[in-house]
């Protein structure tokens, strides 16, 4: 039976040590993080996010700024929204909730935040920075993935890693980050060949697909750590439950260590964004950033 990795327990300490460094930069320099985040539509699912994102936003010290606009928000009043939190001295971090409504052009959206303030790290220079090995701001799922990781194993180096998913906002960087620790990384997607073979080779196997517990024991290593993204809610014995992409029962059975969904993943990327909110209020006002909580 693999050992589990506690995520939320491991989120809670992150935030524990963003609010000491908050209640320090209060105290010395009278300055407080701000997090905007904008919300385009209704989507039940995105609510609870962010409803969470601004609690622990408080809860750690910082401002929370939510901006809730209706689902038929046109291009020019969105861009004209970010233009203002760009520009506000107040707002440190921006995130706008995804996947935008389709009239949106979400390229377009996210490459008009100012790149220091994208604490979601998905604009163009701050995927450029990432890939050249640059101080970039870094997308808060997989920084909670690599930290779980490192606190794992210590160092990464010369390790198999499989990520499984090629998105930009998951699989991509998550994959940038295993390579910056010297992994050998192997990105998979829907037009692998022989998936059980290459996870089999993962002596890291990270699953980001949006498939319901896609990922089985027969796809694992024995001994391997088993990183589990997917966020997936189904209908089983006439009950709403939330399901990773990975079949938990199955894979920690053969396992070394494994994330569980919920209480995995999750508290982690919220965790990070709080922690980029912070190192990106540092950075604006030329002071130390915090240690242990950026890549
Ligand atoms: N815990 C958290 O904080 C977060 C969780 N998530 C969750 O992570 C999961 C992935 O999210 P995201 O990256 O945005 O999803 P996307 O839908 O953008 O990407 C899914 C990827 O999985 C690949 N894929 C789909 N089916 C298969 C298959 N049968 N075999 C192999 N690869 C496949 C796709 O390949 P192709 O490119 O070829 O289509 C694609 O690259 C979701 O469950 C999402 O809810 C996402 C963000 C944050
Ligand atoms: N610009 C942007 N940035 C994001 O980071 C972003 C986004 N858009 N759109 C949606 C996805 C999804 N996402 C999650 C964050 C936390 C949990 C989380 O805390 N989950 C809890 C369970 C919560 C529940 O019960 O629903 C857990 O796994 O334990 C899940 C999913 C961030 N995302």
């Amino acid at each position: 039976m693999a050992k589990i990795i506690d995520g939320k327990a491991f989120a809670a300490r992150v935030r524990e040590q963003v609010a000491a460094h908050v209640a320090r930069l209060k105290e010395e320099n009278g300055l407080v993080p701000g997090l905007a985040v904008v919300l385009v539509g209704e989507d039940p699912a995105s609510q609870v996010y962010v409803g969470a994102k601004g609690k622990q936003t408080v809860e750690v010290g910082m401002n929370s700024y939510e901006h809730k606009l209706s689902a038929d928000t046109d291009e020019a009043t969105l861009l004209s929204l970010i233009d203002k939190l760009n520009n506000d001295p107040a707002v440190h971090g921006i995130l706008v909730q995804l996947p935008l409504p389709g009239h949106l052009d979400s390229d377009l959206v996210i490459n008009s935040i100012n790149p220091a303030k994208d604490v979601d790290g998905f604009h163009i220079s701050n995927v450029g920075l990432l890939g050249t090995g640059q101080k970039a701001m870094v997308p808060c799922t997989p920084l909670g993935c690599l930290m779980m990781l490192r606190d794992h194993h210590g160092s990464l180096s010369g390790m198999n890693a499989v990520v499984v998913g090629r998105s930009n906002i998951v699989g991509k960087p998550m994959a940038q980050l295993l390579l910056g620790d010297s992994c050998t990384v192997t990105i998979a997607h829907s037009r692998t060949k022989d998936l059980t073979a290459v996870c089999r080779g993962a002596d890291i196997l990270v699953a980001a697909v949006g498939r319901p517990e896609m990922i089985t024991g027969d796809m694992v290593k024995p001994g391997a750590t088993v990183i589990d993204v997917g966020i997936n809610r189904i209908e089983r014995d006439g009950k709403t439950k939330l399901v990773g992409d990975v079949d938990f029962a199955s894979a920690s059975a053969v396992a070394g260590a494994i994330t569980p969904v919920p209480g995995g993943v999750g508290p982690m990327t919220i965790a990070c964004l709080l922690a980029n909110t912070l190192t990106a209020a540092c950075r604006a006002n030329g002071l130390a950033e915090p240690k242990g909580l950026t890549a």
